[in-house]
């Protein structure tokens, strides 16, 4: 058995991959990058496919070429430790298509869907790919495994809310609706991908610039509040105005991508005002934090929600790597 486990958390628009410690979950050395799912689907379309290496192969390569930086990086041999992958690797448009778990889905994974890779000489190392879960209409890959190992955590603190609504935010931000140790339904709002579609391909890209995100200054704070406070408006209407924002020079370009930002995270947060007798707990990791905490507070939500520090939902994707090996009795 061995004393390391690769975690992947592969999702669309990013990769992460983390050596951990088998026996206390402690985090070695880690490798992000902006590969994200989509990013390797396209590059096999148009050089993997033309060449005619298969689909899986071309993701087994893009993996294997990060855990040997990891391996070197972390100056420890990697063949043989096994790598578990979960987020958009077992999509339609990842290293193999896995069928989802279905609702209501035990938060003690037992309902997880797995397929098993084993070692190849190319790749020396036994792979488990964790599907997803569906509803009647929707569908997720990752946020489950950090759903579980969350539950996890917040269990063993003896803090877990019985009935919940979990807020996962991302480029597909999650959701989750649990009760009583069950998910019972999500839902997906597309607002990091609207984001990253209208700053970087649509007309609206010549009036914003996301170089300035980190800087959560007094007047890029106020743009962002001044987007929050447009979010009970027509979405599709108010997006147009961060043109003539642009155009009448009542933002500047930096402060023009934090109203943009306010808006779309104001459209997906704001129907929680109707949901009034849910508890909500912000599961944020670091980059988006600041974004959700702030909207949390402007709509008035902040009274019935529990906030989960950012580092925390980094581990809680391990943990639920974990947790899902070892209810699959598998041998690492
Ligand atoms: O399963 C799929 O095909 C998805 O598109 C799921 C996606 O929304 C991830 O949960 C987050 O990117």
């Amino acid at each position: 058995m061995s004393t390391y486990l690769l975690c992947c958390d592969w999702g669309t628009s990013f990769f992460r991959l983390r050596l951990i410690n088998r026996s206390d979950y402690r985090l070695i050395e880690e490798v992000t990058s902006q590969q994200g799912i989509a990013s390797i689907y396209t590059s096999w379309k148009a050089i993997g496919e033309r060449s005619g290496i298969g689909k899986e192969q071309f993701f087994r390569d893009a993996l294997v070429k990060q855990i040997d930086l990891l391996a070197s990086n972390a100056g420890i041999k990697l063949d043989q430790v096994p790598v578990a992958v979960s987020g958009m690797a077992s999509s339609s448009i990842g290293m193999d298509e896995i069928p989802y778990a279905s609702l209501p889905f035990a938060m003690d994974g037992s309902q997880a869907s797995f397929r098993h890779f084993d070692a190849t000489e190319t790749f020396p190392h036994e792979l488990i790919l964790i599907s997803g879960v569906k509803s009647q209409e929707d569908v997720m890959r990752g946020e489950e495994t950090q759903l579980i190992g969350l539950t996890a955590l917040l269990d063993r603190e003896g803090n877990r809310p019985n009935e919940a609504i979990f807020i996962f935010p991302g480029t597909h931000s999650k959701h989750m609706y649990v009760q009583g140790g069950q998910l019972l339904n999500f839902e997906t709002y597309m607002t990091g991908e609207v984001f990253n579609l209208m700053a970087s391909t649509s007309i609206l890209k010549d009036s914003v610039d996301v170089s300035g995100f980190n800087d959560f200054s007094e007047t890029h704070l106020a743009a962002f509040k001044a987007g929050l406070s447009e979010a009970g408006s027509p979405l599709l209407n108010r997006l147009f105005t961060v043109r003539t924002n642009q155009l009448f020079g009542n933002l500047t370009k930096q402060q023009n991508a934090f109203y943009l930002s306010g808006l779309l995270i104001g459209a997906e947060l704001k129907p929680l005002q109707e949901k009034e007798n849910w508890q909500l707990v912000l599961c944020s990791g670091t980059n988006l934090f600041p974004f959700y905490k702030q909207a949390i507070e402007d709509l008035n939500l902040a009274g019935r929600t529990t906030t989960i520090a950012a580092e925390r939902i980094d581990k809680a994707a391990i943990i639920g790597q974990v947790i899902l090996f070892q209810n699959q009795n598998l041998n690492v």
